[in-house]
């Protein structure tokens, strides 16, 4: 089988094009390099690196290969750049996506997966949060991946698009050997931040708020190995092909930890010693994210390898030390 996937030289989307390839799944990749990397994929993936957007380019993919279902990751998605640039959201993660169910329609591909995030409930009513939970997105970048989510619904309903929505809780962490990892510019992300000041190319991290409602004042997330992740978009191609149908799944590990246990367990694993300042509080930030990942365990079949902390900040540590200024292009 072949799968498109689009937006396979970001982050996430590069560990998934390992996992998939470890399975011998024929993998094409659509990305227009705004935020990926070419030396994230193996040399032999065939890359096309073009836009979501340009139908043209669409098409003739769609033509030129036998595609049998399509990964979605291609998106802008930082939250506090959304609430300065709402359009550029919209422009990018909903019309980008119509662009594809469209291409999708028209050349008969019926399974598609497609990543949304924790984003799309907002500040949560309830912990861990289920997938019924109320979605009130508090920011543009969340209310677009929702706007893609229900359009996935109605594209089901007129086309057959089959769909999985996986939505991340706070992807971090390195495939294991280190030859691939977290490379965005700029960075925002707490975990590869405190890594780079581990790394002595940052004098100090920054903690967003001391007096959220947690045991230690700040915000607590709910960590989630990008090897799980990737894991869980082959257990979503599979159940697409086994054809009982569309589903919506959270994926995370169903434990939180705070920014200071973060900060800490990164000194540990590291030895430096992290120097960190409390700041003001980031616009946006629930101070609580915990996913119930019960419904992926039972429906896809997902495990998660890497399920505490040490794991993951490790492995992302192994990636950043080896790689400090990250991929050459
Ligand atoms: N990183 C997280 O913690 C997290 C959490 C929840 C959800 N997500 C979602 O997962 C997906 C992947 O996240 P990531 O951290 O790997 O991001 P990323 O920026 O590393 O990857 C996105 C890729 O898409 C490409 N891209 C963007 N717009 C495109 C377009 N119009 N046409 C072609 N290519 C395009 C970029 O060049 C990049 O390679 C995103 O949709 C994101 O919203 C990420
Ligand atoms: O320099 C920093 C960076 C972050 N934080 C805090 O660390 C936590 C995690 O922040 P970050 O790594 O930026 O992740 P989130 O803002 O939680 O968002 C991630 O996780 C969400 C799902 O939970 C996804 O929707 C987003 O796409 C993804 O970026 C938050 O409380 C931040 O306030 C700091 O204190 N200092």
């Amino acid at each position: 089988m072949a799968v498109l996937v689009c937006g396979g030289a970001g982050y996430i989307g590069s560990h998934t094009v390992l996992a998939l390839l470890k399975e011998k799944v024929e993998v094409i990749v659509l990305d227009n390099l705004s935020k990926g990397h070419r030396e994230a994929l193996p040399s032999e993936v065939k890359l096309y690196q073009g836009d979501l957007r340009d139908e043209k380019l669409l098409a003739g993919i769609f033509i030129d290969n036998e595609i049998d279902g399509v990964i979605h990751f291609a998106a802008d998605s930082l939250v506090g750049e959304s609430v300065e640039a709402p359009l550029k959201y919209y422009e990018n993660n909903v019309y980008g996506s119509l662009s594809l169910l469209k291409a999708m329609a028209k050349h008969g591909v019926k399974k598609i997966v497609f990543s949304s995030t924790a984003a799309v409930y907002g500040e949560p009513r309830e912990v861990p949060i289920v997938e019924e939970s109320l979605t009130l997105p508090t920011n543009p970048y969340g209310e677009t991946k929702l706007a893609v989510e229900r359009m996935l619904k109605w594209a089901q309903e007129a086309h057959g698009i089959e769909f999985v929505v996986l939505r991340y809780f706070n992807a971090a962490g390195a495939e294991e050997e280190g030859t691939i990892g977290e490379d965005h510019s700029p960075e925002s992300h707490l975990i590869p931040l405190v890594l780079e000041v581990a790394l002595g190319k940052r004098e100090k991290i920054y903690i967003f708020g001391e007096d959220y409602p947690t045991e230690d004042g700040t915000c607590v997330r709910d960590y989630i190995h990008v090897m799980d992740l990737a894991d869980a978009h082959l257990l979503a191609l599979k159940r697409l092909q086994r054809g009982e149908g569309s589903g919506t799944y959270n994926l995370g590990n169903g434990k939180g930890f705070s920014v200071q246990e973060v900060i800490e367990t990164a000194r540990r694993i590291t030895g430096k010693p992290i120097p960190a300042e409390m700041a003001p509080r980031r616009a946006g930030d629930p101070a609580v994210l915990i996913a119930s990942s019960d419904k992926a365990r039972k429906e896809l079949g997902w495990t998660s390898q890497y399920d505490s902390l040490e794991k993951i900040i490790g492995t992302a540590w192994k990636w950043h030390h080896s790689n400090p200024y990250g991929f050459k292009s």
